[in-house]
Formats: structure tokens, sequence, C-alpha cells
């Protein structure tokens, strides 16, 4: 039985309604004048929901999509950025938001920070130099809390949420360690009380067990109700924390469910090839490469990597060609053709 991928419920959260509605979007990049040099298809036709309470990892290869997609929710994308489909936010207390037609004053003065929280790659050079921690959380909460009774209260309190000491709130960005750094960005991330967290490879650089309290920490954020979609690389972090995970394979997702079954039991060959990437999947990396984003088959991206990992050349199997649709069974989404 098969049915739309809009409304498919994940088992960790089933009677939530979404806070996020993603439904089709794609996000290209035109290159040259008006295209005339062609374009990259970043994101193609991608759907999910995210609920209060979920952490939804978005994995796959470099290149693929993730912090596009991330930065489409936000308004965040170049002029060259052309947008499809619909991605909506739906609070209690404020009208739904539509964000790929949003106007930027609505981006600006609603959505980014109070609405939807985001925790930046790069923490430490988003910070800016020549200012204390406190200083940079206090600007925050004053623009986006201007109602607060006591905002350098909140300051406090925001650090404690993260775990920072309070001495630290007095360093510079460059007295903070890369751990340290990180909690600021999500006390940052966090000073709007947004009900809808992203956060964008945030354990990049950190070691094994600065991760793992990072990662508990936006746990701790949906364990609170909120919503957290974290792109990472690390299968290992997304596996410790996600409710829910999402793969990404040249610009479309390919799998969705909840965390627990897809990685015991992956339906696509991608996210099986994946997993057998990391140490206890003994190392096998995924033979071949992903295609161009400017050159995309029409049947599926993956295909010739399929028949790779199968063993044998890489013909295409006749099921591959035509395009593969996100096709919800149960709480389960997965976009192949070949029976798993
Ligand atoms: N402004 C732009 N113009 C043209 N192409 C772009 C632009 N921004 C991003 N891209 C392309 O879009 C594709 C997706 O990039 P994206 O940054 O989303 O990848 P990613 O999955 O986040 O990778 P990583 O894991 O390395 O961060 C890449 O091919 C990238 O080169
Ligand atoms: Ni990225």
């Amino acid at each position: 039985m098969t049915a739309a991928v809009g409304d498919a419920a994940p088992a960790s959260a089933e009677l939530a309604a979404p806070l996020l509605s993603v439904d089709r979007l794609s996000v290209r990049f035109l290159l040259g004048r008006k295209g005339k040099r062609g374009e990259v298809r970043a994101v193609t036709d991608v759907s999910f929901d995210l609920r209060p309470g979920q952490l939804l990892t978005l994995v796959g290869e470099s290149g693929c999509g993730k912090s596009v997609l991330a930065s489409a929710l936000l308004g965040l994308l170049p002029g060259n950025a052309r947008l499809r489909g619909a991605a909506t936010l739906s609070t209690s207390d404020s009208d739904p938001v539509e964000l790929v037609s949003a106007a930027e004053s609505v981006l600006a003065g609603r959505v980014r920070g109070r609405l939807v929280g985001l925790v930046p790659q790069s923490s430490a050079t988003h910070l800016t130099p020549v200012r204390t921690a406190r200083s940079q959380l206090l600007e925050t909460v004053r623009a986006l809390r201007p109602g607060v009774d006591d905002p350098a209260g909140l300051v406090e309190h925001l650090a404690e949420r993260v775990g920072l000491e309070p001495a630290v709130l007095d360093r510079y960005p460059h007295e903070l360690s890369g751990g340290t750094a990180q909690r600021v960005a999500v006390a940052l991330a966090l000073a709007g009380d947004p009900p809808v967290v992203l956060a964008d490879e945030p354990t990049t650089g950190l070691d094994r067990p600065l991760v793992d309290r990072t990662v508990d920490l936006l746990a701790g954020l949906a364990e609170e109700g909120r919503a957290v979609l974290m792109i990472t690389h690390d299968l290992a972090a997304a596996r410790r924390v996600a409710t829910d995970v999402a793969v990404m394979y040249a610009s479309r997702l390919v799998e969705l469910g909840p965390a627990d079954r897809v990685f015991a039991d992956p339906w696509h060959p991608y996210t099986a090839g994946l997993l057998g990437a990391l140490p206890e999947g003994g190392f096998t990396p995924i033979p071949g490469h992903p295609p161009e984003l400017t050159a995309l088959p029409d049947g599926c991206a993956f295909a010739p990597r399929c028949a790779l990992l199968a063993g044998g050349g890489p013909e295409r199997d006749a099921r591959c060609t035509g395009a593969p649709e996100l096709v919800r069974h149960g709480d389960r989404a997965v976009a192949c053709r070949r029976p798993c």
C-alpha cells in the first residue's frame, strides 16, 4: 500500500501536528546571466514534516543539497536561487507562514530567530570577535524579545540551559574552545525561544565527547517540545540522538523514517551504503561518485553506484529509469523502484 509522503506521521510524535511542513520544495541555482550557463539542481521535490519532539537528522554526502535546503527554509539563499514548492510553519500562537513565498520583511521580522532558530556550521566564526559572549547574547535577546523584563537574567538562564559556566559569558570568542563556542551558538539560537531549531553540521571539528554533549543538548531541545532538524555527516551522532532520519542523495530525499528502524534495516541501497561505510559496517566505502547537480539523470541518480554496490557494472536496471518518487509505506518512505 502506498500514499503521498506529506501525510506520513512519524512514529516518534504520532499525535502532534507538524510545526513545519515541507511540500515538494525544489531549489535550483541559475549559472551565468539568466541561467545561460546552465543550472544547479540543489534540492528536488523534498517533502517532510517536522513535529514537536522530533529530532530529524538529515544525512548525505557532501554537496547533496543539505545546507541549501536549510538556507531555503530561512530565506537565506543568494539572488540566483529559484524556489518551487512550499514550506509552511504552523505554530499555536501565530498565523501559519509559508516560507517560500514570504516577503523578506516577514522572514526577518517574524521567522528568523523567533520561529526558527539557526545553529550555524562554524559557530566560532559566526560570533563577533570584538564582543563578549554576554554582550552578543544580550543584544540578541533585546532584539528578539523586546518585551522581556530582565534581559540580563534571561541571558544567564540561557547560558545555564546550554551548560555554559557563568564566567564564560565574559570571554571573547577567541578565548572560547570549540565546544564552548558551539554552546554560545546554541544559546544564541534559543534567544528568541523558537519552536523550530535548525542546526547545520553542529559538531564539525569537535572531538567525540564534545560531539556527544552537543547532540545531547539538541536532543534535549526536542524533548522539551521543540522540533529540531540536524544536518550532519556524522552517522554515529545521528544514531545516538535522532528520533527520525532523512537521507538525501543528489538533491532528493531517498529515505525517511524513524531512526531506530532505518538504521537497523535500511531500505534504500544508498542508506545501506552509508551504514556500510561506518566502522561497525566494515568501513566499506560506496563505490563511484555522486553525479554533478548540473547534469542529473532523468531516472534514479543512484542507479550506477547501486549496480556497483551489488557487484556488477554501472548498468542501469530497467526499473531505475523512472522518476524516483519518495513513496510512503506505513511510517517509512523510500525512493527506490527495486523491491527491498
Ligand atoms: N549560490 C550557489 N550557486 C550555485 N551553486 C550553488 C550555490 N550554493 C550552493 N550551490 C551548490 O549546491 C549544491 C548543494 O550544496 P550544499 O551546500 O547544500 O551541500 P551540502 O549537502 O550541505 O554539503 P556539505 O555536506 O559539504 O555541507 C552544491 O553542488 C553546491 O555547489
Ligand atoms: Ni552543508
